[in-house]
């Protein structure tokens, strides 16, 4: 459905350069739902840009739903679907005029674009808001009429720039919902571009993570966790002192764990953590040294980014929060 080759996009600014895609190879199958995480101003957008036609690349090539993206414009445009950062319907109209002008753009019949528009306001849970002003929708049900607008035309392929960007985590999780049911019924490719992990982690079969223009990785996120973090076992003691008796027992746990002490608590970070807790705890209550609590977390995607990068996505981005909506 996708496939890019050294593609690149390099910006010239009287001030700077700035190379926000590089040497990108990506490819993505049919029926495939991959997100892009990075931070800001890791490419993502720009990557999307290019794949939709809507900004040249300065090198290397890339196919989307089997056409040149420089050569046969035109061609990518009727089989794709594009949710930019920023845009929407206009807020004058009603959400179901501006789908039908929307299917009659794309030169669908009138009568094709009313079925479409029917199915998509069933399939994205848009009957009675379809027949509001666009201004008077919330955040979360604008997005669904502008993935509404993005599907008229039945395209192949769906790309979705930071589609829940802005919305709080109740009408994100609304909107996610909305996206995977949407792949299911009506088999349609999707590419986003997201800064939260969460997101990332619950929604794509394949995250491409993205940083300073480079992939730095591309796996499934059960994968990526698997390969680059591990269990996190955090063990509290009562003081300092038993954190680092207990740390000098060794703790029973084999090489390439990584250990860390800060005051009282013990970190110790490793694969099958689950498993390995209670023999630790065994292993320190027969040293004589009590445990006040311990927790073993899974690793997120966020490990993931700290472990390939030094810095964690989490203190990169803000979530601005907006009011819930269904
Ligand atoms: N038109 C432009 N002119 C100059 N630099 C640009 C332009 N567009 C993007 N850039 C730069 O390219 C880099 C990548 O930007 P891009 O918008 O693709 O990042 P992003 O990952 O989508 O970030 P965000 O999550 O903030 O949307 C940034 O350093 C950005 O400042």
């Amino acid at each position: 459905m996708i496939r890019t080759s050294g593609l690149g996009r390099r910006f010239t600014t009287r001030k700077a350069t700035v190379d926000a895609v590089r040497e990108l190879d990506l490819e993505v199958r049919e029926g495939e739902l991959v997100a892009l995480l990075g931070p800001n101003g890791a490419g993502k957008s720009t990557t999307l840009r290019m794949l939709t036609t809507l900004l040249a690349p300065t090198s290397g090539t890339a196919t989307v739903a089997g056409h040149d993206v420089t050569t046969a414009q035109r061609e990518v445009r009727h089989r794709i679907g594009y949710l930019g950062q920023g845009t929407g319907a206009g807020h004058s109209q009603r959400g179901r005029d501006e789908l039908l002008s929307q299917g009659r753009a794309y030169g669908m019949g009138s009568r094709a674009a009313k079925a479409r528009a029917d199915e998509l306001i069933g399939s994205l849970e848009l009957d009675g808001l379809a027949d509001r002003l666009v201004s008077s929708l919330s955040g979360g049900q604008r997005r669904r009429l502008d993935i509404a607008m993005g599907l008229i035309h039945a395209p192949a392929l769906l790309f979705l720039d930071e589609p829940s960007t802005g919305l709080d985590p109740q009408s994100r999780a609304n909107l996610q919902q909305h996206i995977r049911a949407l792949r299911a019924a009506h088999d349609t490719t999707v590419v986003l571009t997201t800064h939260y992990l969460d997101e990332a982690d619950q929604l794509a079969e394949r995250v491409v993570v993205i940083d300073g223009g480079r992939v730095i990785a591309d796996d499934t996120p059960a994968k990526l966790k698997s390969e680059h973090a591990g269990d996190r076992i955090t063990l509290t003691f009562d003081g300092e002192r038993e954190a680092t008796l207990a740390v000098r027992t060794g703790l029973g746990i084999a090489s390439g764990a990584r250990v860390d002490r800060r005051g009282p608590v013990v970190t110790v970070e490793t694969a099958g953590g689950a498993a390995l807790a209670p023999k630790l705890l065994r292993g320190l209550d027969d040293a004589g040294l009590t445990v006040a609590a311990v927790e073993v977390a899974r690793p997120t995607l966020d490990d993931v980014f700290l472990a390939l990068t030094g810095r964690s996505l989490r203190d990169e981005t803000t979530t601005p929060e907006k009011g819930t909506d269904q």
